[in-house]
């Protein structure tokens, strides 16, 4: 599947004057109430919204990157949680997708068992592992470090990350934490991010740019273990299927 281009002119110099802009529809799904809308304001606007109400249908926002001199455009789809206010958008969901973003509530454990429903309804749209898939768990400023009840552990979403392919990040789209961690499992290879809203706009940019001709044939290859190779430069391969 190709991306759309546009072309448009600019005033300014001779060079400038045809800017080709690659388009990329970006799905966002996930449970209703997990903060799809809040984040994908906080990804395109840069700001937590304050006043939401549940998404009907989709809504659309969009996000210009420059990455390498290369303008990409990314277009995402911040679709309906509910089933009602879904079920007649199904299908168009899901027709010519570029990147997949599942979003659950790390405070809200129903919100990730739910992800094994959404990862179906992608397949049963024909959408395949070469679509490259994001996980992201929202509202980590409500975790609570003494609980372990009643919250999703890091643990559990890396291991559904790796299990379905997926780059894996937990974030808030209202507070977002300001230092940044990475780490390494002890029993295998595994690194994860936590990390500002803008990493994921960077990393998806980045993953886009490089899925010129999304396929099944060029779909990484895949054995089981991921790892961040660069965190500064999100640009750049952030991990990669060893
Ligand atoms: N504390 C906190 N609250 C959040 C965060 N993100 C969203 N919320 C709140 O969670 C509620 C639901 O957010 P939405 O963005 O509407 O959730 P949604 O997934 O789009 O819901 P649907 O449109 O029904 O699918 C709102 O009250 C938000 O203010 C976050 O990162 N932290």
């Amino acid at each position: 599947m190709e991306s759309s281009l546009e072309f448009s002119s600019s005033l300014g110099s001779v060079s400038s004057l045809l800017t080709r802009t690659r388009t990329f529809k970006v799905l966002v799904i996930g449970d209703s109430g997990v903060g799809k809308t809040c984040l994908t304001h906080r990804l395109c606007a840069g700001e937590f919204p304050r006043r939401v109400e549940a998404t009907i249908g989709v809504d659309f926002r969009d996000r210009l990157l420059d990455i390498d001199g290369e303008k990409i455009k990314l277009q995402l789809w911040d679709t309906a949680g509910q089933e009602r206010f879904r079920k007649s958008m199904v299908q168009h969901y899901y027709r010519n997708v570029h990147a997949v973003l599942f979003i659950y509530d790390v405070t809200c454990p129903a919100s990730f068992s739910g992800l094994a429903s959404w990862v179906e309804e992608c397949r049963q749209n024909s959408l395949g592992q070469e679509i490259p898939r994001f996980l992201v768990g929202n509202k980590n400023d409500l975790r609570d470090p003494c609980r372990i009840e009643g919250q999703v552990s890091q643990e559990r979403a890396i291991s559904f990350a790796k299990a379905h392919n997926m780059m894996f990040f937990e974030t808030s789209a209202k507070n977002p934490p300001n230092k940044c961690v990475s780490g390494r499992r002890s029993d295998g290879g595994v690194s994860y991010q936590q990390d500002k809203v803008e990493d994921i706009v960077a990393a998806i940019g980045a993953k886009l740019k490089r899925q010129k001709r999304p396929s099944a044939a060029n779909a990484p290859v895949h054995n089981g273990s991921f790892k961040i190779l660069n965190k500064k430069r999100p640009d750049k391969e952030m991990w990669t299927c060893c």
